[in-house]
């Protein structure tokens, strides 16, 4: 069936439903957007629901631009491997699995039937110097992460979370965004709580990213080698292979969004297949979202990362599908059509 066709056909069958027409609003268009993906009138349920998160140590800490130190990154995959982190408990919530892929985190982990090792360094170079990582690193990256995205379908996941874990990383998601022309002002802001002064250290660091590296906003690889990071890399590459195999994928907050920003530069039809978790507190990440066209799903002032947003956003996006396949027509429930009908 082609595209037009099974659009009318949903839309028939949402203003079908027992409701007024268009009265449940965006979960309308996320059930709409599903079926497309899916290609069904009526959609299924998602079989197996996994969130990557991935996880990866920056040169550009030395900076002092976050609130915590480095070992953080490596501490906190212990915690995701241990269940303990906030990813770990919305995880449950809603009924997905967490893996943890070691894109270039500082340490060195014991096997895990949860963690991907995919290290491909033990930190990246300090943006404000030079270059993050050379661009077959890049190339690696995406590599890497479309492997990863790949395997997870073969075994049957049908929906994707990206997360990520990385002191560092709204500074380097903020030099992305700046990278394709984005404002400093307006994307660099408090990731974890730092104070006015360290903001503005910050501010600094990513305009000297920018005057050191000139990255070529027009493309993408020169973008992620010079100012991106291993794991934002690795969520370019998992983004793409992703979408291009028609599995739909939930963006979490700002340093996912960046991932997606580079991805999107590589390949503009992807869209179709992401959704927006939630929108973060960082300042930077509507703007984005505003510019990719995504409507976020959830606002909840959070600004953690993990993928949280994301994760608890699948649970909207699974009372959309059961809305449409679950509701009662008109017609079944011998319920009067309205005026506003077609
Ligand atoms: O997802 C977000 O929008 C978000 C906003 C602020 C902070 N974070 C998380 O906090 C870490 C980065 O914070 P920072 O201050 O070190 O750049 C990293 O692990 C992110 O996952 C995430
Ligand atoms: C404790 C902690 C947990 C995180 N999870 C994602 N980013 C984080 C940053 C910190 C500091």
């Amino acid at each position: 069936m082609d595209r037009k066709e099974l659009e009318k056909m949903i839309i028939n069958r949402l203003n079908n439903l027992t409701k007024p027409v268009g009265s449940l609003g965006e979960l309308e268009r996320i059930a709409l957007k599903i079926g497309l993906i899916q290609q069904k009138v009526i959609p299924e349920l998602f079989k197996d629901k996994r969130i990557y998160v991935f996880a990866a140590d920056h040169g550009v800490t030395e900076c002092s631009i976050s609130a915590y130190p480095r070992e953080v990154t490596k501490q906190m995959v212990f915690n995701f491997l241990n269940g303990g982190a906030a990813i770990n408990v919305f995880a449950k919530h809603v009924g997905a699995k967490v893996f943890v892929v070691d894109a270039g985190v500082d340490a060195d982990f014991e096997d895990h039937p949860f963690l991907i090792k995919r290290k491909v360094g033990y930190a990246t170079k300090n943006i404000a110097f030079g270059p993050a990582m050379s661009k077959e690193e890049a190339v690696k990256c995406i590599q890497y992460g479309r492997e990863i995205a790949r395997s997870a379908i073969l075994q049957g996941a049908d929906l994707l979370v990206v997360g990520d874990m990385g002191i560092g990383n709204t500074t380097i998601a903020a030099a992305i965004a700046a990278a394709f022309g984005f404002d400093v002002d307006e994307v660099v802001d408090i990731g974890t709580p730092i104070d006015q002064k360290t903001l503005e250290r910050k501010k600094q660091v990513v305009r000297q990213a920018l005057e050191v590296n000139k990255p070529d906003r027009k493309d993408a690889i020169d973008v992620l080698s010079k100012v991106g990071g291993f794991c934002i890399g690795q969520m370019v590459g998992f983004i793409l292979e992703a979408c291009e195999n028609r599995c739909p994928v939930v963006v979490d907050g700002f340093p996912t969004t960046a991932a997606l920003l580079i991805a999107y530069e590589m390949n503009k039809n992807i869209l179709d297949f992401v959704f927006a978790g939630h929108k973060s507190k960082v300042k930077g990440h509507e703007v984005m979202l505003k510019y990719l066209g995504l409507r976020p799903i959830l606002d909840l002032e959070m600004r953690l990362g993990e993928g949280t947003g994301a994760a608890l956003a699948i649970s909207i996006i699974e009372a959309a599908i059961k809305m449409i396949s679950q509701m009662a027509t008109f017609e079944s429930a011998g319920v009067s059509k309205g005026s506003d009908q077609t």
